[in-house]
């Protein structure tokens, strides 16, 4: 008969959890302090690490250590995979409820092995309540990790995880269910345990693919973003403006590009200093956020200049969302911030062809205007074929919309 020799795989998924700890660790200390949850992680993996020894000491040391003491350990192990897991997703953590199904489990673990021993009772409320923590971390897995295969993963192994536990829960109702010592393991608990101790080294192994992930996300995120006001940075629009010319050659929809600049927005610095400066760029940056549709971009070019592409927009369509920024921006001021004005330069981009320095230099040659002309308002730029014609109207502005204080 096929029978492992469970105490080199109980060896084995002992040095394995040691060095899956010892890597949560290092990434616990070393990753940015953003990413919650790693240090329960790695604690949970030093704990499963005790149970898996307490467990092969079966036999050797008294049952108060090698089964009350085992059971507590993974009951704390699996709270602990609980409460790492919400706090990376960002989901408050369930302290109480895994402190009270400690605290039942670990007592039961006392009552049916000390005073009144019964293999059978302790597996019956034992593993229902491993399956309610693994099955709350499942619900936060599928309530907010990421559509991505790392989520899948990580979503599967706690899956397999409640499975086996359910599986184990239901030979509790087998009367001669029993665990006598490693002498006289069957077949069936052979494989479950050797199962357990593989999973065990799976689960730290979706920790860690988790949490790289989550490290190139947040990598790639910095990267692409102006770090006071969240914006894109020049870099990454660039990368959105491409992007979006290859839609502008299939779809042959327009869109627009709006720069703005806030006004005077040197004599802010100089009248309330430079953080309320900063906070005025915050909150210019989050009205503006908040006005575009989630398909639109928006950059900070650099100092006061932003910049927004509107994808399968026109410029009359673009006129639109200008004038819905700078009647919200006239009423921003309050104890934080003064108030302040934009000036706004837009250029539509009909051809696929045009780069957007090009388009840039058009937006920008319409916010100069719109700064001499007063500003707190928007100019509209001159077509890119008017540019290029040679034409009279080529170095002329055909401002068809001007704001005014009023926003009319
Ligand atoms: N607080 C703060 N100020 C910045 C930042 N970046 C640039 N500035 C300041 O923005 C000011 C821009 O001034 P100017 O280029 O003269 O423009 P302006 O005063 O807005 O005048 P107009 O654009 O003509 O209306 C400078 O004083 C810069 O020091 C920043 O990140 N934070």
């Amino acid at each position: 008969m096929f029978i492992l020799d469970l105490r080199t795989v109980l060896l084995l998924s002992s040095v394995m959890s040691v060095l899956m700890s010892i890597v949560l660790f290092s990434a616990y200390r070393s990753f940015p302090s953003t990413i919650k949850g790693l240090g329960w992680w790695a604690a949970s993996c030093l704990l499963m690490l005790t149970t898996t020894v307490l467990f092969a000491l079966r036999g050797i040391v008294p049952e108060s250590l090698s089964i009350v003491a085992c059971n507590l350990a993974m009951f704390v192990a699996v709270g602990f995979r609980l409460i790492g897991t919400q706090k990376f997703y960002g989901h408050e953590p369930a302290l109480r409820r895994v402190s009270l199904i400690v605290v039942v489990g670990t007592t039961g673990a006392i009552w049916w092995t000390l005073q009144v021993p019964n293999f059978q009772m302790r597996l019956l409320l034992i593993a229902p309540l491993i399956a309610l923590l693994y099955g709350e971390q499942l619900y936060v897995i599928a309530k907010t990790a990421e559509r991505h295969f790392v989520s899948y993963f990580f979503g599967g192994i706690t899956l397999i995880q409640i499975v086996l536990v359910l599986m184990r829960f239901a030979t509790g109702f087998n009367d001669n269910v029993n665990f006598s010592g490693f002498h006289a393991v069957d077949q069936t608990l052979s494989v479950y345990l050797t199962i357990y101790s593989l999973m065990t080294i799976t689960m730290a192994v979706g920790f860690i693919m988790v949490a790289t992930r989550r490290l190139h996300v947040e990598l790639a995120r910095v990267s692409n973003v102006d770090p006071l006001t969240e914006a894109l940075n020049r870099r990454a629009f660039s990368d959105m403006y491409d992007n979006e010319m290859r839609r502008i050659k299939r779809h042959e929809r327009p869109m627009s590009l709006i720069i703005m600049d806030l006004d005077h927005f040197k004599r802010i610095n100089d009248k309330h200093g430079h953080s309320v400066g900063d906070r005025v760029l915050i909150h210019f940056s989050s009205t503006v956020t908040r006005l575009l549709r989630e398909t639109d971009h928006f950059a900070r070019f650099g100092g006061e200049e932003f910049v927004a592409l509107l994808p399968e927009t026109t410029a009359v369509e673009a006129q639109a969302v200008a004038r819905r920024i700078c009647e919200c921006l006239r009423q921003a001021g309050n104890a934080e911030i003064p108030a302040y004005t934009v000036s706004m330069g837009l250029a539509e981009v009909t051809s696929g062809e045009e780069n957007l320095d090009s388009v840039a230099s058009r937006a920008d040659a319409a916010l100069y205007k719109a700064k001499s002309e007063g500003r707190d308002r928007l100019e509209l730029a001159t077509p890119l074929k008017l540019v290029n014609s040679g034409s009279e109207l080529a170095c002329g502005y055909d401002p068809i919309l001007a704001l005014s204080k009023t926003g009319r």
